[in-house]
C-alpha cells in the first residue's frame, strides 16, 4: 500500500533552504535550462487562470530535471486586492511526486520556497552583471520579495549603503525592522534610485516605479514583479536604453508587460551566461528581468525534501 504524502510547512522549509547551498544548485539549474534537451529540464511555460472577479490569478508550474530526477509542480495564487493585511498576496504550495513511479511523495510549503529561489537568482545575475565597484543597493517595495532579496544580497554581497522606498512610510519602517540592518528609508523612488549601483524592483505595481533616466550609467537592475503582459515597472526609456537578460526567453516574452509593450529586445538567458555562450555585459546598464521558472521551485523543492528526510530517518 503507497505510503501518505509527507507534508512539509513553512518554518521546516525556511530551516532546510539556506542561500549558500541554494544557489549552486540554481545555478546548475539555469545552465541545464538554457541547454535545451541536452540540459534535461522539461518545463511548458506555466498556465495562468485569472480570476478578474476578486483580481487573483491561479497559476501552475510543472517541471521536471532529469539531472536531478525531480518531478514537481507548484501551484501559486497571487492577488492585487489583498482582503487582509495578515494574508500574503502570494501563497504557494509545491507537488513533488517519484518520478519513476508518480506517486505524490511530499506537500511542501510553496511560499518560502519562492520567496528564496527568487532572490536566489537574482543574487546569481547580480554576481554576474553588477560592477565590481557597487556599493550602494536600492530596493523599491517593502514586501516579501524586498525582505527575502534584502536578506539574500546581504549574506552574499557587501554593500556599503542600502535603500529603500515603500508607497507609505509605515511599510518601508516595517521593512527595515524585519530586515534589521542599517537601512536608509527614502521619501521618493528617484531619492533610492539615484546613484545606486544594483536596483531591485519588487512591487505588485502594473505601471512603471522606475524611470531610466534615474538611474546611473552601468547600474545593474533585477526586475522581479510585472509577471503580467499588461503590468510594468520600469518604463521604455530603462528597457530600451539597457542591455536586457531574462531567466526564460520564451517565459519572459510573453509574460512580462515591461517586455511584451516595450518590445525591447532580449539579450539572453542568465543560464547562457553561465554556460559561456552569452557574455555578461557587466559595463553597461544591464537589467535581470524575473518572471520566476519553476525548474527553480523542483530543485528547491527537492533540496527540503532530501534534508527533511535524512532528519527524519530513524
Ligand atoms: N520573478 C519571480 O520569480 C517572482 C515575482 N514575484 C512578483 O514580485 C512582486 C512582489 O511580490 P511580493 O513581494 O511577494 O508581494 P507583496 O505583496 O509582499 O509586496 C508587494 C509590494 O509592492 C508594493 N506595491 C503594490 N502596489 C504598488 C504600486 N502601485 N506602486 C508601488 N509599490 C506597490 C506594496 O506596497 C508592497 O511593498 C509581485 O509583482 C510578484 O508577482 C513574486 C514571486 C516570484
Ligand atoms: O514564479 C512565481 O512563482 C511567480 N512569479 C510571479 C508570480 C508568482
Amino acid at each position: 500500500m503507497a505510503t501518505k504524502p509527507a507534508y512539509i510547512a513553512a518554518d521546516v522549509v525556511e530551516k532546510y533552504l539556506g542561500y549558500t547551498t541554494l544557489i549552486p544548485l540554481l545555478e546548475r539549474a539555469l545552465i541545464n535550462f538554457s541547454s535545451g534537451r541536452e540540459g534535461g529540464v522539461v518545463q511548458p511555460i506555466r498556465t495562468i487562470v485569472p480570476v478578474s472577479k476578486h483580481k487573483g490569478f491561479l497559476g501552475v508550474m510543472p517541471a521536471y530535471s532529469a539531472a536531478d530526477d525531480a518531478l514537481t509542480t507548484k501551484v501559486v495564487t497571487f492577488y492585487e486586492n489583498k482582503t487582509s493585511s495578515e494574508l500574503p498576496s502570494h501563497q504557494a504550495t509545491v507537488l513533488l511526486f517519484d518520478p519513476t513511479n508518480g506517486i505524490l511523495k511530499a506537500v511542501i510549503d510553496g511560499k518560502v520556497i519562492t520567496d528564496k529561489r527568487t532572490a536566489a537568482v537574482s543574487t546569481i545575475a547580480t554576481k554576474l552583471l553588477k560592477s565590481p565597484h557597487a556599493e550602494v543597493l536600492c530596493i523599491l517595495g517593502s514586501g516579501a520579495q524586498a525582505l527575502s532579496h534584502y536578506q539574500a544580497f546581504t549574506q552574499q554581497f557587501s554593500f556599503t549603503e542600502i535603500r529603500i522606498w515603500s508607497r507609505t512610510r509605515e511599510n518601508a519602517e516595517r521593512f527595515a525592522e524585519a530586515a534589521g540592518g542599517k537601512i536608509r528609508i527614502c521619501s521618493t523612488p528617484q531619492e533610492a534610485v539615484t546613484g545606486a549601483d544594483v536596483i531591485v524592483t519588487a512591487t505588485m505595481s502594473t505601471k512603471p516605479v522606475l524611470f531610466g533616466d534615474w538611474v546611473k550609467p552601468g547600474a545593474h537592475i533585477n526586475a522581479i514583479g510585472a509577471c503580467r503582459p499588461d503590468w510594468r515597472e520600469l518604463d521604455d526609456t530603462l528597457m530600451k536604453n539597457s542591455v536586457l537578460y531574462v531567466d526564460s526567453k520564451e517565459a519572459a516574452a510573453k509574460e512580462s508587460g515591461d517586455i511584451v509593450i516595450s518590445q525591447a529586445a532580449i539579450k539572453a538567458e542568465i543560464g547562457e551566461i553561465l554556460k559561456g555562450t552569452q557574455p555578461a555585459l557587466s559595463d553597461k546598464t544591464t537589467i535581470f528581468k524575473s518572471v520566476g521558472m519553476a525548474i527553480e521551485d523542483t530543485v528547491s523543492a527537492k533540496l527540503v525534501y532530501d534534508s527533511w528526510t535524512k532528519n527524519n530517518e530513524n
